[in-house]
C-alpha cells in the first residue's frame, strides 16, 4: 500500500509505516502525478484536494484531514469517485480554547481590567466555540451563544442576536469559512458591521480570515476605530494584508489549534478512519508517541490573583512568542507558512500539573490537571 501524506502531519510516518510505503510531501505544492498508485491521502488544510489534483489518482480509495476545517476538500467530487473521506472534527479545540483564554487575559491585563463580569459572544457554537465558552465562564465572563444554524437545529436552546452579539465586551468567531447557504459566513463582519463596534471591544478571530472583511478592518484600525484585536487567521492566507498585523494586540499565523496533542488527536482520527475505509487493523501508536512534557508539576501556596493566573497560562503557552515571531519573520507568505511548519512543540494546559492547596475550581475548567493537596 502506498500512502502520501503532508509532511506536516506529526507521528504520521511512525503509524502509517506499519501498513506499506509512505511518502511525505510539501502540502501546499502538492502535485497530480504524486498521486500516481496512491491508496490513500493525508491532508491538511492548505492543500486543495480537487478534480485538479486527483486527476491522476488511479488507486485512491482514501482522503483524510487531520484537521477540523473541510473547506479545502471537494467531498462531492470524492463521492461521485467512491472515495471515502474523513475529517477530524473537534481535534484541536481544546487548543483553540486555551488559545482564547491566554489572549483574553493578555488583553485585559494589558487595559488593566477584569474578565468578571464581562460578556463574550461566541459566533458558532460548534466544537472550538464551546471550550471558548467553557473557559470564558470559568473566568467568570456572562457567555452568549450565537449560533442560527443549530438553534434551527434544535441543537442550541438559546441563540441571542445578532445585535447582542455587536454589544459584548469580547466577540470571538468560531464558525467554518462559508459563501452559501442560509447563513454564510464570508465577511459575516464587514464594514457596515464593523462600523458598530467600538475600540473599548475585543474582537478575537481564530476560525478563518474571511469571516472578517480584513480591508475594511485594517481602515477602522489605521483610523484607530477598532475593537481591540487577537487575529490568528487572515484572509488569503499566506499572503495576508500585511499592514494589518501592526494594529493587531496579538497576531499569529493560524496556528491557534497547534497543540502537540491537539495535532496527535487529528493524526489519531484520520488513521483510525483510514484503517476502517481501507479495511485494516488499527494499530494506533500515537499516544506513546507524545513526548513528555519539559514541564510537569507546580505548586501554589495561596490564591491566585488575576495576575498570576495570566502567568500560569503563559507559562504552559507563552502566546507573546508566537505573536513576536510573527511580526519578525511571519508576515510574508513564506514567512508565515515556514513559522507553521517549525512550530515549537507546545502542551495543552493539561500537560501541567497543579498542586492545589486553595480550592479554585476555575483552574480546572481550564484545562490544567488539578491535584488537590490535602
Ligand atoms: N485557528 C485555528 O487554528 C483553528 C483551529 C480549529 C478550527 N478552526 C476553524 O474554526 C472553525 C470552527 O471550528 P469548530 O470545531 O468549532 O467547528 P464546528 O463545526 O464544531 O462548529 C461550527 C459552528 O458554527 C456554526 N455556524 C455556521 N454558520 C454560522 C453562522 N453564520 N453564524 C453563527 N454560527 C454559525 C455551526 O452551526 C456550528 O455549530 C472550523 O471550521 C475551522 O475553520 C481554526
Ligand atoms: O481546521 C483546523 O483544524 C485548523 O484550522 C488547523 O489548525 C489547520 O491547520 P493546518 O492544516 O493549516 O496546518
Amino acid at each position: 500500500m502506498k500512502i502520501v501524506v503532508d509532511e506536516n502531519i506529526p507521528f504520521a510516518q511512525q503509524i502509517l509505516s506499519q501498513h506499506g510505503e509512505v511518502v511525505a510531501v510539501d502540502g501546499r505544492t502538492m502535485q497530480p502525478q504524486q498521486l500516481v498508485d496512491v491508496d490513500a491521502l493525508l491532508v491538511r488544510s492548505v492543500t486543495k484536494v480537487n478534480q485538479q489534483l486527483l486527476a491522476q489518482a488511479n488507486k485512491l480509495k482514501f482522503v483524510g484531514t487531520a484537521t477540523i476545517g473541510t473547506e479545502h476538500v471537494e467531498q462531492n467530487y470524492l463521492a461521485e469517485r467512491g472515495i471515502a473521506f474523513a475529517s477530524a472534527p473537534g481535534c484541536n479545540a481544546i487548543a483553540v480554547g486555551e488559545y482564547v483564554a491566554t489572549a483574553l487575559l493578555a488583553a485585559t491585563e494589558y487595559r488593566y481590567q477584569s474578565l468578571v463580569g464581562k460578556t463574550i459572544a461566541i459566533v458558532g457554537a460548534g466544537n472550538t466555540g464551546s471550550q471558548v465558552a467553557k473557559r470564558a465562564a470559568a473566568l467568570g465572563m456572562q457567555v452568549m451563544l450565537y449560533d442560527p444554524p443549530a438553534a434551527e437545529q434544535g441543537t442550541l436552546a438559546n441563540s441571542v442576536s445578532f445585535e447582542q452579539v455587536l454589544d459584548a465586551d469580547v466577540i470571538s468567531l468560531h464558525v467554518p469559512s462559508t459563501k452559501n447557504g442560509k447563513h454564510p459566513t464570508y465577511h459575516l463582519f464587514n464594514q457596515q458591521v464593523l462600523s458598530k463596534l467600538t475600540p473599548e471591544q475585543i474582537l478575537v478571530n481564530a476560525c478563518r480570515g474571511e469571516v472578517i472583511d480584513n480591508q475594511a478592518l485594517l481602515e477602522f484600525a489605521a483610523q484607530g476605530k477598532s475593537p481591540l484585536l487577537v487575529l490568528d487567521v487572515w484572509e488569503g492566507e499566506p499572503t495576508i494584508l500585511e499592514p494589518l498585523v501592526k494594529y493587531a494586540f496579538i497576531a499569529t499565523p493560524h496556528i491557534a489549534g497547534y497543540s502537540l496533542e491537539g495535532k496527535m488527536r487529528g493524526t489519531s482520527m484520520v488513521y483510525q478512519a483510514m484503517c476502517q475505509a481501507l479495511k485494516i487493523e488499527a494499530n494506533d501508536l500515537s499516544e506513546q508517541l507524545l513526548p513528555v512534557p519539559e514541564f510537569s508539576q507546580i505548586t501554589l501556596k495561596g490564591e491566585l490573583t488575576d495576575s498570576q493566573l495570566t502567568k500560569l497560562t503563559q507559562l504552559v503557552y507563552n502566546i507573546f512568542a508566537d505573536d513576536r515571531r510573527f511580526r519578525q519573520h511571519g508576515a510574508s507568505p513564506s514567512g508565515f507558512d515556514k513559522l507553521r511548519k517549525f512550530y515549537p512543540q507546545r502542551r495543552e494546559f493539561s500537560a501541567l500539573q497543579v498542586v492545589n492547596q486553595h480550592k479554585q475550581a476555575n483552574l480546572g475548567a481550564l484545562g490544567f490537571n488539578i491535584q488537590e493537596n490535602k
